[in-house]
Order: C-alpha cells, then structure tokens, then sequence
C-alpha cells in the first residue's frame, strides 16, 4: 500500500462505468486498495472515454463492456478504438459474466484481461500487479501495491510469477468454505496446494482427509467415501464412518476425481448439494460438514464430453479452480527446487554437496520435465543417493538419470548416438499446446482459444481429429 500522496500521482486509471450511482463507490474502493497515490478519473460512457485519452495519458483502464454502446454498436469494435488510443496502458475489460463472447471479443480487440462484475478492489489491485507483471506494464505496476515475491509458501516451493499467482488465489480463498477444483498435470503438486488450502484456513485444527479415487477399487469406494453400517455386506462386521465423516468440520480432498465411477458421482452430488449423507446399508441421513477440494490431472472438459464425468457435478465442485502450471512452463523454478530437494536430501543421507555444477543447471533449467516436480525430485533423491558429495557434475547426472525419461538429453545425441528425448507427432504436440491453454482457463475454451488467437470451432474440429487419431492408435 503506498503513504498518501500530497503530490503529482503515482499513476492515472480511467474507470469507465455508466452507472453513475455504482461508479464512485467501485472507484473508492479502489482507491482503498491501489493506495491514494492514484488518481481514478470517470467516464461515463466510450465516447467520454475516447475524448479523455485524446487528451491525457492513463496507466490502467478499466472499461466496463456493457457501457461502450455509444463508442461503437459491437463492444469489441469499442474496445479496440480505446486501445489504439490508450498509449500501451494496461486495458482490463469487465463483463457481466452472462456474456463470455464480449469478453473474448474484448480481448481479441487488445484488452489484457477481463473481470466479471462486481468490481472487488483488494481482488482488482492483486490482478492489476499480477497483469503488469506479465505484460511489461512498468507505469501499471508502480500503482499496484507492493507484492512481496515469495520463494516459498505453505509446503510450496518456487518463485516464479506462476507460482506467485498460485499463492496468491490459496490466500484469497483459504477462508472460504466453497468447493475447489485443483488442474495440473501429474506432480505439479495438487496435494500440496490442497494441504495448503486447509493449513491456511480456517478448517486447520480439524482434520483433512484425502481419498485417492483412481486407488480404491470401484465397489469398496463408497464405503470408503461414506463410511458403512454393521451387516450392510458380508465382512462389515462394526459400524465404520467414511472419510465425509472423519472428515467433518474439516477438508474432504477428492483426488483423481474423474476416476470416480458414474454412480459415486451422483451420491456425492446429492450429499454436496444436501450436505447430509447416509452410510451404506444405513437409511437415515446424518449432517456433515466439510469443505471439498477436489483434483484431477485429467481434462474435465474433456471427460464430460466422454460422459465420464457429470456435467452438473463439475460445476457443483468448479467453484473456485486452481491450477497449477507445469514445471516446464516455470522453468525459474526449476533450480530454486533443485537446491532445496538437493540440501534436503544431503541431509538425511548426511552427505555434503557443494552445488550443481553450471553445465548441469543450464540443463535441468531447461528440460520437459513430462514428471514434472515429483519426477525432479526423484531425479536429486537419486543423485544424492548415488555420489558422494562434492559438486553434482554432468557424468554424475547422466549416470543418475537412467529412469528418468531423458531428462538429461546431451546437446548433439545423434551424432553421438546416445539418447534421444522422444520426439512426439506434430498433432500430440499441437494437443497439449491446447489442453493446457483450456486447463489454465479453468477449463473454458472460447477464453483458451481467444488467448491461441484461433476460433473455438477450430479447437472443437482439432479435439474431434485427436481422438479420431487415437482411436486409429
Ligand atoms: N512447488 C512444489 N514445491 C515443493 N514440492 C513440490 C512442489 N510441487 C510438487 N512437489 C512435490 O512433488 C511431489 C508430487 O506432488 P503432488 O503429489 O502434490 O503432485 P500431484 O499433482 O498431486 O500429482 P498426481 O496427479 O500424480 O497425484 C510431492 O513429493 C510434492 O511434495
């Protein structure tokens, strides 16, 4: 937060808002969380807008789309007349949520961003410092409040901006008792950002219980998940509460939850929107309480148009999504976890290393890492175990990295004949490009295809080929 500000301000932000009763209050709550350095000015409309720009520079615009009608019939047409003359401020559009094609539009028209209506100002000054950030936008970033970078947070480890935004949405919505929805690839960590939902909430002093979908055979799951009464099947000889019960007033962690069979899935939606459940073989209810974080390494998108997963399910358990970006597109990460799985391990094995050597650091930087984290650690757990100490150097790698799926590839392996990283078809490669477009969006395509700069028809006409290509084998 800056200090008051009795001078020239920190920086400008237009906030084009038609409601002229709404306007002065999202402006003041702005104001609260950016900090009196900046000066909002409002327009009531595109063409105001447009007059101002002419006139004066701006940092940050934040247009409301449904308000730009008598700027141009289209939003999108609107929003890119003020883009061309914001003079490169940071350009966020608010929609009302009922229309994503406005907000795509927005975006392809030049915007930054979009957010859905109501304008929160502590959530907008996070997004602000956050799209700065990404974007280059040095003039935006000097009004967003100060974010200290964090290196590491509640069992995470990594700087990155990626990870920043990470912690920053844990910390928003730790407190909430709202379903979430964790998105990562395999070891990108969704039970470490579910351990830390529940040790930075409110939930902490009761218990988290984890229940692994893709683990427990099909017939014994519900049992597992809702606990079962004496005589209910042969072998049941106690009562026994499932994990929704053990886990009352605490954090229920579903994960690999599109592995969950058809007809788990309807009980859970019943007890999800009745917040009451009956044991098996049990015909009374009984009330819990439980916040449900739930997690998938899988597309639910995905597994909905396969009818793997209930449609109404997912957007009972999709309220708050989280995902977590893949190693390789965090590739700062990459050493910062190196070093401490390395002082980790070094100690419990008491043996003492120096370091990586640079050579193997460039390298490890650098690579896919398919495994992601886990497959990272793995990777030093492995080198600690094998060499003495010292510093880790490039043979010490490649004799350690035999099982880990070419991680270290040497620079020309095909001149020396030694291994090669696979090298996937051009649609596989083309497929993940695009899954994780759509998985950072929360699973929303016309938003991920907005971001690809292609139309949405043609990731629906890809998506048709990829699984006509893998039926084909
Ligand atoms: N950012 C991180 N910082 C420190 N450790 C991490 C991080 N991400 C993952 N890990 C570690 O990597 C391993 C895999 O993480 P985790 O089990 O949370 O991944 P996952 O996404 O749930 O994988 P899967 O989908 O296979 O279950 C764990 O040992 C975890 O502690």
């Amino acid at each position: 937060m800056h200090n008051r500000h009795d001078g020239e301000p920190l920086g400008r932000l237009l906030l084009i808002d038609g409601d002229d009763k709404h306007a002065p209050l999202v402006a003041e709550t702005l104001v609260q969380s950016l900090g009196e350095g900046v000066r909002i000015t409002v327009a009531a409309g595109g063409k105001q807008a447009a007059e101002l720009l002419r006139d004066a520079s701006f940092d940050i615009i934040l247009a409301d789309l449904s308000c730009l009608g008598d700027l141009s019939e289209r939003s999108d047409d609107a929003v890119a007349r003020l883009v061309r003359l914001s003079d490169g401020a940071l350009f966020v559009a608010v929609s009302d949520g009922a229309s994503v094609s406005a907000a795509v539009g927005a975006m392809r028209a030049g915007a930054h961003d979009y957010v859905v209506k109501p304008v929160n100002g502590p959530a907008m000054a996070g997004r602000i410092g956050e799209l700065a950030q990404r974007h280059g936008k040095s003039r935006a970033l000097s009004i967003a409040p100060r974010v200290e970078r964090r290196s590491d947070f509640a069992g995470f480890i990594g700087a990155s901006s990626a990870m920043q935004f990470v912690y920053e949405q844990i910390g928003r919505i730790a407190a909430s008792s709202a379903p979430v929805f964790i998105t990562g690839e395999s070891g990108t960590g969704k039970d470490v950002c579910a351990e830390a939902l529940h040790a930075t909430g409110p939930r902490f002093g009761k218990r988290l219980v984890a229940i692994n979908c893709a683990a427990i055979p099909r017939d014994l799951m519900e049992s597992e998940l809702f606990g079962v009464a004496r005589g209910a099947f042969t072998g049941a000889h106690d009562d026994r509460k499932g994990a929704a019960e053990l886990a009352d007033g605490g954090t229920l962690f579903l994960d690999e939850i599109g592995e969950m069979d058809l007809s788990l899935q309807s009980k859970l939606l019943r007890f999800l929107q009745t917040g009451t459940l009956s044991r098996v073989g049990e015909s009374g209810v009984r009330q819990v309480d439980v916040r449900v974080i739930c997690a998938t390494n899988r597309n639910p998108m995905q597994l909905i148009s396969e009818k793997r997963f209930r449609e109404d399910l997912f957007y009972r358990l999709h309220v708050l999504p989280i995902h977590l970006p893949p190693l390789r597109q965090r590739p700062t990460d990459v050493m910062v976890l190196a070093r401490h799985f390395l002082a980790r391990y070094a100690a419990e094995e008491h043996k003492h290393f120096s370091g990586f050597a640079p050579d193997v650091a460039g390298l490890l930087t650098s690579a896919e890492w398919p495994g992601n984290v886990r497959q990272l650690q793995n990777l030093v757990r492995r080198l600690v175990v094998m060499c003495d100490g010292g510093e880790i150097t490039m043979p010490m790698l490649l004799a350690a990295d035999i099982e880990s799926r070419g991680v270290a590839t040497p620079a020309e392996p095909v001149a020396r004949g030694e291994r090669r990283q696979a090298i996937l078809p051009m649609w596989q490669q083309e497929q993940r490009i695009i899954e994780d477009a759509i998985a950072s969006f929360g699973g929303n395509v016309s938003l991920a295809a907005a971001a690809l700069e292609i139309s949405p028809s043609t990731i629906y006409r890809k998506r048709q080929g990829w699984s006509e290509m893998a039926a084909a084998g």
